[in-house]
């Protein structure tokens, strides 16, 4: 079994608190954490060694083994979280609906300003054109964008730098900086040296 077990002892405030065996039908590790507000945390390992997993734990989105993981006070995977975390991983688009309808979809649901939004990622090109038709950076820009916009407490992202180029992944870290001085937490799985360099706190997932 992988362990990783990290306790911090920072003082600012601590919403989301772990303590749980995460993994499949066999467990991948055991994790006790204490999230602040305002941290940009990364999770690095090799492949396999459970980043993803332990990500959907944290998001509700996954039952843990053993134990729970609590945003103020309440599971994770209670649907009252659900406006609260939020799990950035594969983008997921409707096929027959263009980029601008679906932002126009967004900004009708959660009232977020999404025309500034496409002019700060630059998709103000895409917006006729169907998702299938742009690049795979291109449709990771729109993914996060759409995440990134709305005031979530939490965004757990599930390598946010995929088939991202150098100026982009730049440009996500600035991002990243600007939501969690906005008093949020986020915490990435990553393979991009960029955003482990960029990190407040590097957790390894080890396979040890
Ligand atoms: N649905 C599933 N059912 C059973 N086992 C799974 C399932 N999904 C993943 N696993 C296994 O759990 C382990 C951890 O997978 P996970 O995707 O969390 O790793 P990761 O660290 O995110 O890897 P990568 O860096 O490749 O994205 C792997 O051995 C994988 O085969």
């Amino acid at each position: 079994m992988r362990i990783s077990v990290n306790i911090d002892n920072s003082s600012t405030s601590a919403p989301l608190i772990a303590e749980l065996t995460y993994g499949h039908n066999q467990p991948l590790g055991k994790f006790k954490k204490e999230f602040h507000i305002g941290k940009l945390y990364s999770f690095r390992g090799p492949n396999g060694c459970g980043k993803t997993t332990l990500l959907e734990t944290l998001s509700g989105k996954r039952d843990p083994i053993h134990g729970q993981a609590l945003f103020n006070n309440e599971d994770v995977r209670h649907l009252s979280q659900v406006s609260h975390i939020t799990e950035i991983s594969e983008p997921v688009f409707y096929p027959d609906m263009s980029v601008g309808e679906h932002f126009k979809l967004l900004s009708q649901h959660s009232g977020v300003d999404y025309d500034k939004i496409i002019a700060e990622w630059e998709c103000e090109d895409f917006l006729n054109l169907p998702p299938s038709w742009l690049s795979s950076g291109q449709r990771q820009r729109l993914i996060l964008a759409a995440h990134l916009a709305f005031p979530y407490r939490v965004y757990l992202a599930d390598e946010p730098e995929r088939h991202l180029d150098e100026y982009w992944v730049n440009f996500l870290i600035q991002k990243f900086r600007e939501v969690t001085q906005a008093d949020s937490i986020v915490i990435c799985a990553s393979h991009s040296p960029k955003i482990i360099a960029a990190s407040d706190e590097v957790i390894e997932l080890c396979d040890c």
